[in-house]
């Protein structure tokens, strides 16, 4: 006769087939309770109106993480077509319109459920702060142009205005530092260095630095539970198209007519109006009072000889501080490492020096070939470059040379600290993402409450407790075990 399976009786088969019931409902429940059920997003719209042009970003982050503390990404950014808001001063009308094509945009990469709740900020930067100190009145009706076009729209508008370079050094270091996680983590933090047109900003921690010798200069944060001691300062007129402004104001003092100029390539020639040059805040009040209506500018390249001219726009003697990077403007000593971006990166990707960190010494090296290049040899390897960042690299690499060594003061050996970088992590690195997190309360001041096991740790925890208890389960029923198999023991 077959002997029958002893663990095939009904008690056995139903505690097993419940057990692993038991189980796949707790494993499954564990998976699906901490899993977003569809991915779901909140969306925020910053534009940057710069000084040479606009740009729209638009942000997103998770909607079901509690109080917006989900990771904020850029998911799209559109660049406006035309110049910077700056410079429809006469015709204000049209800075509302060039800003439309980029809303359309934006109704298309923003879900309709969210558009209405989606805030939507304009923060414009030096351009408009040139523009106000020459024409407050012009600036207003530029103002007020925009945000009518921007009311229109569907988002929740939250205003246009003019940030300070307080403001805007001190948001483009959060930005940085969000990015990389090293504010959550409280990880020592990176300076941020901003070249736009019309400004520049430095920004960093210095443990030398608690706001006590120049309280201008100082911003405090409390994020996530840690203080900083924010280090910041924007240059105004030192961004690198007013920067060129002040050296060819510089070069047509000697004598109107013509300028013979070093930061530009040999064979390059172009024929320019004073009035045109002058009617900047940055270099107004310094024409030349014989100067006729224009003046031939030509290039003849000599990186040496152009540094010369850059240097000559700074003040490097009074301080009346215990240290200053020029202009009498106080910097504590540099800190740790740097990242560089806006026109600083978009000139040393010209220059292919952004991979990597690059010596000083490769730099210089660069520059000075870049700039003995004839300017036709150099269209001629350039063909894809627009003529108007061709013509200036070599002076916009002069003065970022400049700017870093003789300016912030930056040697062979800290030079090697600074990353020049565009985008970290997919989103750009630049004030508007700090700007947004800062005015949507998106970083809160204490660190927020973790769960005590992340999420797949809590899984495995939860699966191995439910095996152990089946187990034991099964052990405890061992009385009822069937014994029938046992062989007869012969007494
Ligand atoms: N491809 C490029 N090559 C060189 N310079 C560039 C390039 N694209 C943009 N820029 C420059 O970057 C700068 C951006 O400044 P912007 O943000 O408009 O001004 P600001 O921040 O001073 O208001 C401008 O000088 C612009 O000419
Ligand atoms: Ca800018």
């Amino acid at each position: 006769m077959k002997e029958r399976n002893p663990w095939h009786t009904p008690l056995t088969i139903i505690i097993a087939v419940i057990g692993v019931i038991a189980i796949v409902a707790l494993v499954t429940i564990a998976v699906l309770q901490n899993k977003p059920l569809i991915p779901k997003y909140k969306y925020g719209i910053v534009l940057d109106a710069g000084s040479s042009h606009t740009a729209m970003y638009i942000y997103e982050w998770p909607a079901e993480k509690d109080n917006n503390t989900g990771r904020v990404e850029q998911t799209h950014c559109c660049k406006v077509s035309g110049s910077g808001i700056s410079d429809y001063a006469s015709d204000p009308k049209l800075a509302g319109e060039s800003l439309k094509a980029c809303m359309r945009d934006a109704e298309r990469f923003v879900p309709s459920e969210r558009h209405e709740e989606t805030p939507l900020y304009l923060g414009a930067t030096a351009g408009m702060r040139l523009l106000n100190i020459k024409d407050s009145a012009a600036s207003d009706r530029v103002f007020q142009a925009v945000s009518e076009s921007l009311q229109k729209s569907p988002f929740s508008f939250q205003g246009a205005r003019i940030l300070s370079g307080q403001e805007e050094g001190a948001f483009g270091w959060v930005t940085v530092n969000y990015l990389d996680d090293r504010l959550e983590q409280g990880l020592e933090t990176t300076g941020a260095l901003d070249l736009g047109g019309a400004s520049t900003q430095i920004s960093f921690i210095s443990d030398s630095f608690d706001g006590s010798e120049s309280p201008s200069n100082y911003v405090a944060f409390r994020l996530y539970g840690n203080d900083y001691n924010l280090y910041t300062h924007s240059f105004l007129c030192y961004g690198k198209d007013q920067a060129l402004r002040m050296a060819l104001a510089h070069q047509t003092q000697s004598g109107p007519g013509s300028i013979v100029d070093p930061c530009f390539n040999n064979g390059y020639s172009a024929v320019k109006n004073y009035s045109v040059l002058y009617e900047s805040p940055c270099v107004s009040g310094r024409k030349p009072s014989s100067a006729p209506q224009t003046f031939t500018h030509t290039g003849k390249g000599n990186f040496y000889e152009c540094q010369e001219v850059v240097k000559s726009i700074f003040n490097f003697t009074e301080c009346k501080y215990s240290q200053c990077s020029f202009n009498g403007i106080f910097q504590p000593t540099l800190q740790g490492t740097y990242g560089a971006f806006s026109a600083y990166y978009f000139v040393m990707k010209f220059l292919n020096l952004t991979d990597t960190s690059v010596p000083l010494q490769s730099v210089k090296e660069a520059l000075a070939r870049l700039c003995a290049t004839p300017f036709d040899t150099l269209k001629k390897q350039h063909p894809e470059v627009k003529l108007k960042f061709l013509n200036e690299y070599c002076f916009s690499g002069t003065y970022i040379f400049t700017l870093l060594t003789e300016g912030y003061n930056f040697t062979s050996r800290t030079f090697s600290d600074i990353k020049f970088i565009k985008k970290i992590k997919g989103s750009d690195a630049g004030w508007t993402l700090g700007y947004m997190l800062n005015l949507t309360n998106m970083i809160p001041a204490e660190a927020p409450d973790t769960p005590l096991l992340p999420h797949a740790g809590y899984v495995s925890v939860i699966t191995v407790i439910a095996l152990v208890l089946f187990v034991l389960f099964i052990l405890s029923l061992r009385p009822l075990w069937p014994r029938c198999s046992q062989k007869p023991q012969i007494v």
